[in-house]
């Protein structure tokens, strides 16, 4: 299963970022920056695979947060129907405008959720889960607007952010395809 998305993250290039003194090995794939290009048979494994999960019933709205998010929430949502929500990184000043910080292992940023209020059915698909920084936020902050979370979709884990998440939320994310990554590449080391 997902074989075409496995095989593409063990030739996935990796380069040093640094962030507050600290270096994060990044890796590059058509999932999560859309370099060199991606390919739609991969994204339509993706979506088949959430969809056999059985979560989009009865959800009102795919929601994903800027920018690598989008193919995935939008392939879903042609195949599902459902509208897709984004979480975006731009202030709008809307009416019930929510805010959040966002953290990777090599940025910081604000998070504008609109178009979201309480009662909301949804269902949330994102491309990498890694530290949980982006997350953590935004699930704590769904929670408190009364959005029921039905389901939560990374397609790419690495690191604490899965387990870190289930032990202050509760919330199971469903990952795809677990990696490892060092200096010298990606490694597959586990998944559906
Ligand atoms: O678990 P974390 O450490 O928070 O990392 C995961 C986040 O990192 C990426 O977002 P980024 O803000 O880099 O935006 P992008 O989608 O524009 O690449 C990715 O899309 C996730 O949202
Ligand atoms: N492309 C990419 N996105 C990420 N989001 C969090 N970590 C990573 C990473 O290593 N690569």
């Amino acid at each position: 299963m997902l074989e075409k998305l496995k095989k593409s993250l063990e030739e996935a290039p990796v380069i040093q970022k640094e962030s507050e003194g600290q270096i994060y090995n990044y890796f590059i794939h058509p999932i999560s920056d859309g370099i060199p290009e991606t390919d739609p048979a991969i994204l339509e494994e993706i979506a088949d695979f959430i969809i056999a999960g059985g979560k989009t019933g009865g959800i009102d709205k795919i929601v994903t947060v800027e920018a690598m998010g989008i193919p995935i929430a939008t392939a879903l949502s042609l195949k599902t129907g459902i509208p897709v929500s984004i979480i975006r990184k731009r202030k709008y000043g809307l009416d019930g405008e929510v805010e959040l910080s966002q953290s990777t292992g090599y940025s910081k940023g604000t998070l504008f959720i609109n178009g979201l209020s309480a009662g909301d059915r949804i269902l949330i698909v994102d491309d990498v889960i890694s530290t949980g920084g982006t997350l953590l936020p935004l699930l704590e902050t769904l929670g408190g607007m009364g959005v029921d979370v039905a389901g939560v979709y990374c397609v790419i884990g690495r690191g604490a952010g899965t387990d870190q998440i289930k032990e202050k939320t509760g919330v199971d994310i469903v990952v795809l395809v677990d990696i490892a990554v060092s200096a010298n590449g990606v490694t597959v080391v586990g998944g559906v």
